[in-house]
């Protein structure tokens, strides 16, 4: 048949030329991504390079499941594996410095745009892509999270954790059921709207610990990887669905609703001088950190004040509480361990109303070890974090047989620049080569044979990132965390039993961008 008869054809029959043009048109990119793409060079499964339907399928469809193929890839195409048409996923730990690479040496990296569709906070730090101007929003934060200033707020911090605590222990003999986990996210986040904000809202001082926020921010990590790979669906929920539909959808949003407008009413109050937050609060609020810092006028918007407010709480609040809500877990399901820091704590702080210094606790090698495990296991975040280096890199694999290199072969690769790269916290955290049985709970593997810290481990370890993108909130949260966990054992340690609480609640299910569990119904406990 001439290509003219095709073409008549075709011309008679609209619905049949648009079919035949699709095919024609899959085929080609089809072609062009496996063959004729600049990374061609690299391998990797073939349906996920061809078309991006297939990471929507595990992901939307069966709720964060590509995750879990990317060993099985690793193992079959090597330590660098071509993921879908546009990026590489990494399972190599010498590699990860030079992914989220520090500033040193003029290397960027901007944060890639199908990554940041799932978090549209484009105005905020977290949400900005390209390297300078994240640099320039990442100097506004960096004196509010600097470590000096956040242990001005040391003293209250405890104060609203010997508060907290109070709620938990008014369950001691009573045989109710205390939800640790409800206890915790409501505590941080009362505690990170003080520091940031300058007030709580008292989250943490209901015995029930409703209402809280926990709902409405598990559900919106849950929503990640529908915004990735959807791109009109974030405007059409924010601009088109009204709020009486949204409640009525899930009536737990009502306090997330009233919490933000609590927010965005903090930031026109300072821009409407309203509120003289340096004298009103007795210390410098987030807001006042970057108005009063020098920076250009478009970086002091309060859409960009909004932004920011909002990517403190989406960072902060379920990364530190679900840390400690794992420590409490592992503690209790391991009575042995629980009894080591039990005995190191009692030690070296003998009157708990008299907690030292968190630089004090800091030092204390078990609670140390304990906790780098509860984040090993944690995550903070489970996803690959995908970054664009500016430059070209020369990968090459090391000749040592290792998990994801059985047979040691040298694999040499040129990426060129602009690629999207990354790996995975949650698979560098249970690499085999950096951690032996990682499926074990054992703070002792981040300690010497004398019971010391050592960093042998740190290579494999990414909870907060690293590089010019990593947690600005790092130290804030070592501090709390440390302090929180030092009064939690203090004074829970041998008066806590867990309540119907199975591993399943607690081990990784799926990817929502934190670790998803099979169940969601928090860590519960008797108090004796
Ligand atoms: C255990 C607790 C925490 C963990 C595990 C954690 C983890 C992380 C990670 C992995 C990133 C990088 C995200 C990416 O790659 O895209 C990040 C960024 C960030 N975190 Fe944290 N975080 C924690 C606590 C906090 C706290 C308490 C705050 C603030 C109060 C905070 C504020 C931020 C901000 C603002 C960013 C964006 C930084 C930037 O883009 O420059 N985080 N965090």
């Amino acid at each position: 048949m001439e290509l003219a008869t095709v073409g008549a054809a075709l011309g008679a029959h609209p619905i049949l030329a648009i079919i035949v043009t699709s095919i024609v048109y899959f085929w080609l990119l089809a072609f062009y991504r496996l063959f004729l793409h600049p990374l061609a060079h690299i391998p990797g499964p073939k349906l996920p390079i061809i078309t991006l339907w297939y990471e929507f399928y595990y992901d939307v469809i069966l709720g964060g499941k590509t995750l879990e193929k990317y060993p099985e890839w690793h193992k079959k195409y090597g330590p660098i594996v071509r993921i879908n048409a546009d990026e590489l996923h990494c399972m190599d730990p010498a590699f990860v410095d030079t992914i989220y690479a520090s500033a040193s040496g003029g290397r960027k990296r901007d944060k890639s745009d199908f990554y940041l569709r799932a978090f549209p906070i484009y105005e905020s730090c977290f949400g900005t892509a390209d390297h300078d101007l994240h640099r320039l929003r990442r100097a506004s934060l960096n004196p509010f999270f600097s470590r000096t200033n956040v242990r001005e707020f040391e003293t209250s911090i405890k104060q609203y954790i010997n508060k907290s605590f109070d709620q938990i222990d008014s369950y001691s003999k009573t045989g109710e059921v205390c939800n640790l986990t409800l206890a915790f996210v409501s505590l941080s986040i009362d505690l990170i709207t003080y520091v940031a904000f300058g007030w709580d809202r008292g989250y943490a001082n209901h015995r029930d610990f409703e209402p809280n926020l926990f709902g409405p921010l598990r559900a919106s990590m849950g929503m990640a990887h529908a915004l990735r790979h959807i791109p009109f669906l974030y405007p059409l929920m924010s601009e088109w669905i009204p709020e009486s539909v949204m409640l009525k959808l899930d009536p737990k949003m009502s306090e997330w609703i009233m919490f933000e407008k609590q927010i965005f009413q903090t930031v026109d109050d300072v821009f409407d001088s309203k509120q003289e937050w340096s004298k009103h609060e007795g210390h410098k609020t987030i807001f006042r950190e970057i108005l009063d810092g020098n920076f250009p006028a478009q970086e002091k918007s309060r859409n960009r004040l909004k932004e920011g407010a909002r990517e403190v709480i989406g960072a902060g609040a379920l990364t530190t509480s679900t840390a400690i809500t794992y420590l409490s877990y592992y503690l209790h399901a391991n009575p042995s361990t629980l009894e080591k820091l039990n005995i190191e704590l009692e030690t070296a702080i003998p009157d708990p109303s008299n907690l030292p210094p968190s630089t004090e606790l800091e030092k204390l090698p078990y609670l140390n070890g304990c906790l780098h495990e509860t984040l090993r296991f944690s995550c903070g975040i489970a996803s690959r974090s995908p970054r664009v280096p500016h430059e070209q890199i020369l990968y090459t694999s090391s000749t040592a047989p290792s998990t994801y290199n059985p047979t040691g072969k040298q694999y040499t690769y040129t990426i060129p620049a602009r690629t999207p790269m990354s790996t995975s916290p949650y698979h560098m955290h249970n690499n085999p080569d950096v951690f032996p049985e990682p499926e074990k709970w054992m703070p002792e593997r981040w300690l010497d044979a004398d019971g010391k810290r050592h960093n042998e481990l740190d290579i494999g370890f990414l909870p907060f990132s690293k590089g010019t993108r990593g947690c600005v909130g790092i130290n804030f949260a070592w501090m709390v965390m440390h302090i929180e966990a030092a009064m939690f054992i203090r004074r829970f340690g041998r008066r806590m039993r867990l309540y119907e609480t199975a591993a399943d609640e607690m081990v990784y299910d799926h990817d929502c961008f934190e670790v998803g569990h099979a169940s969601n119904k928090g860590i519960r406990v008797l108090v004796d």
